[in-house]
């Protein structure tokens, strides 16, 4: 199979469980809860994206014709290129897919290519789609309203709030080891980190996740 991607970049992981490790981001194109554009937002299933997920132009950016060549470009990205399988030297080589929908291209033989080129492998998924492919390391869910949620395990549960409709004591019941409260970016940005916090300080299974990425300003 072929691979559709925005950009490939080497950053910190910015949220969630895993913020300030350093990692190689692959976005894939496309999502299958909004086109991307400006002008279908407003009817889009998810509405409140602050990601540009279209087209191929960015960074590393391109159609990859297998994994192989997938796996390749990310491995380039790591210091050193990546380590043998196994081995710790320099910390373990840590790929994030994301998007866009990653899980509308990530396939096994993908997550084998970096398995092989010593990558432990992550996911930002919204959920939509199940199962996921086999051997992926650390699979975070970020449930979306209004879109039905068919991957209901996984590493970390990392809710984006407010989101009228989401249920959360029914999503506190679903099988994750962390659960990640996350503020929605935007016009209400502060008031929606207030409300987190004080969310997590009276359900104390949840743990704030800042989008600390955009403190540092880097990608
Ligand atoms: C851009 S999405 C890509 C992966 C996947 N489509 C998803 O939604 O999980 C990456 C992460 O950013 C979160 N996110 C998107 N827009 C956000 C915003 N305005 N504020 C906070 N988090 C946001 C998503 O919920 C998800 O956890
Ligand atoms: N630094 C950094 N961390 C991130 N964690 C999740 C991201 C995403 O867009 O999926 C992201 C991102 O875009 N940048
Ligand atoms: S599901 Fe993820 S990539 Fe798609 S529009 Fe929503 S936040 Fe953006
Ligand atoms: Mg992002």
């Amino acid at each position: 199979m072929s691979y559709a991607v925005k950009e490939i970049f080497y950053t910190l992981q910015g949220e969630g469980a895993q913020a300030g490790r350093p990692a190689v981001f692959c976005r894939f194109t496309g999502c299958n809860l909004w086109s991307g554009r400006e002008e279908d937002r407003a009817e889009a299933v998810c509405r409140f994206c602050d990601t540009d997920f279209v087209g191929m132009d960015g960074t590393a950016g391109g159609r990859y014709p297998d994994a192989a060549a997938l796996a390749d470009t990310i491995a380039a990205h790591w210091p050193g290129g990546g380590a043998a399988p196994g081995s710790t030297a320099g910390g373990r080589p840590f790929v994030v897919c994301t998007g866009g929908e990653p899980l509308l291209q990530l396939d096994e033989p993908l997550v084998e290519a970096l398995h092989a080129r010593g990558f432990e492998v992550a996911v930002e998924t919204n959920g939509t789609i199940a199962p996921a492919p086999a051997g992926l390391d650390w699979i975070c869910v970020s449930p979306k309203a209004g879109a039905e949620l068919r991957l209901t395990s996984g590493h970390e549960l990392k809710l984006v709030i407010p989101q009228p409709g989401i249920d959360l004591e029914a999503m506190e019941k679903l099988d994750f080891q962390r659960f990640s409260l996350q503020p929605m970016d935007g016009a209400d940005a502060e008031r929606n980190t207030r409300s987190a916090l004080e969310l997590c300080l009276a359900r104390p299974q949840w743990q704030l996740s800042l989008q600390t990425h955009k403190m540092l300003d880097i990608r």
